[in-house]
């Protein structure tokens, strides 16, 4: 599909041609959206464009399925999904109808993407919808195989709420260290150590950041590391980067190793604990071939996952993740939970977290792991004040889904279970 060109595109269009990159990195090659970023916005000359791509790409995932449904009703033969035709007017619509482009704007900085093509169509189709006053519905329709999935998992209202969750721009919450002042920063505190931002100050200049007196971290994230309590011992975070736990286990007392197997962001976890001027020894390495030395006192298991349960900041997740990526996640999740337990001293923690709502990679993972480990428990730490609506199910662990404090912004969907290894 599109490659970066040579010759000058007139302003505006090389951020679209990137969007289009972007968007074709994750339906058509199943990408996800940042890991694509890089690829899809070389040769933009400006960071604003970067940016820019990005944002339209996102915008245009979360209103896809109402995008294809738009198009469909004015077009006498269905598109190819794959088609160029399909992405342009993707894009037109979503500049136009969810981001505040003017619609002359909207279809001139998308029309020299299909240059040689079907430029006629494109114009025509998205003409004719504008001309009708077409509206994407609020709240947006989410992709039918994953309403479907949710609808089965978690029933009819988290599905809807889903769907408002996505409409929304989502919160930016922050941690804060334990000694830095919460009334420093413009927002609302929901719980101890925690602020949720208000105000349109980007988050560098807010105060307090440059000192490195907190750090961006959903508040559903920051519940798996206040489960393990004040620090009292070793602490191994074993996959660790970009380092948001590292820091909350740091800075209440445990003495942390933190381990993850990519170098890149390893590198943003160096800079994360710099900035805060928190300790931990990172190590470089593969959590399914490394070995610790020696028992810990905890552990923190953040495992890779889905992530479907941040798809407000990651809507490619609603298109690209299928039954058959879930199932290998939670493969993976299970040996490295497995792993992971033998590590753990009699009487110790083991926390195991992940950002998903797939029943898979959480309750049906932990519910298979209590199966062969019998000398684990699971135990919720009831001295720990979490967010209003958030409370350990029966059976011990927490569920965060799309609708919990929607009426403060909402937060991401996490599942996080503490055990304890019996004495
Ligand atoms: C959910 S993210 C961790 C987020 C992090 N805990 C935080 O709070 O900032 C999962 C991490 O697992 C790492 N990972 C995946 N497979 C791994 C493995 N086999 N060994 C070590 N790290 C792994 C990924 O590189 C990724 O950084």
């Amino acid at each position: 599909m599109a490659r970066p060109r040579l010759h000058r595109d007139a302003p505006g269009v090389p951020a679209r041609r990137a969007a289009l990159r972007l968007l074709d990195a994750v339906l058509r090659r199943g990408l996800a959206l940042e890991a694509a970023l890089d690829t899809a916005a070389r040769g933009l000359d400006k960071r604003e464009d970067r940016a820019l791509a990005h944002a339209i790409a996102a915008e245009t995932l979360r209103h896809l399925h109402d995008c294809d449904a738009l198009i469909d009703s004015a077009t006498a033969r269905p598109l190819p999904d794959d088609a160029k035709a399909r992405f342009a007017l993707r894009i037109a619509l979503t500049q136009a109808l969810a981001m505040g482009v003017a619609h002359h704007a909207a279809i001139a900085t998308v029309l020299p993407l299909v240059d040689g093509g079907p430029r006629k169509l494109v114009h025509g189709v998205f003409g004719t919808l504008i001309r009708k006053g077409v509206t994407f519905p609020n709240p947006p329709a989410l992709p039918p195989a994953v309403a479907q999935r949710w609808q089965t998992s978690w029933g009819e209202d988290i599905v809807r709420a889903a769907g408002a969750a996505i409409a929304a721009p989502p919160p930016i919450d922050v941690t804060l260290k334990p000694d830095a002042d919460p009334t420093a920063l413009e927002g609302e505190s929901l719980l101890p150590g925690h602020v949720r931002l208000s105000g349109d100050t980007s988050v560098p200049a807010r105060a307090g950041f440059a000192e490195g007196q907190w750090w961006v971290q959903d508040i559903a994230a920051s519940l798996p590391a206040r489960l393990a309590g004040r620090g009292a011992g070793t602490a191994l975070d074993l996959c660790a980067a970009p380092g948001g736990k590292t820091m909350q286990l740091a800075a209440a007392g445990w003495q942390v190793t933190a381990l993850d197997r990519s170098e890149n962001r390893l590198a943003r976890l160096h800079a994360n604990l710099e900035r805060t001027g928190l300790t931990a020894t990172v190590i470089a390495a593969d959590a399914l071939e490394w070995t610790p030395e020696q028992p810990v006192d905890l552990i923190l298991l953040d495992a890779p996952c889905s992530a479907t349960g941040i798809f407000r900041r990651h809507p490619d997740v609603l298109h690209r993740v299928r039954p058959a990526i879930i199932a290998e996640m939670a493969e993976l999740q299970a040996r490295l939970l497995a792993r992971a337990a033998d590590w753990v001293r009699p009487g110790g923690q083991l926390v195991y977290a992940t950002c998903s709502l797939e029943p898979e990679e959480g309750e049906r993972q932990i519910e298979a792991f209590l199966k062969t480990r019998s000398d684990y428990r699971v135990e919720p730490e009831t001295a720990v004040p979490l967010p209003d609506g958030v409370m350990p199910f029966s059976q011990g662990w927490i569920r965060t889904l799309p609708g919990t404090l929607a009426d403060k912004g909402g937060m991401d969907g996490f599942f996080i279970c503490r055990m304890i290894r019996k004495g």
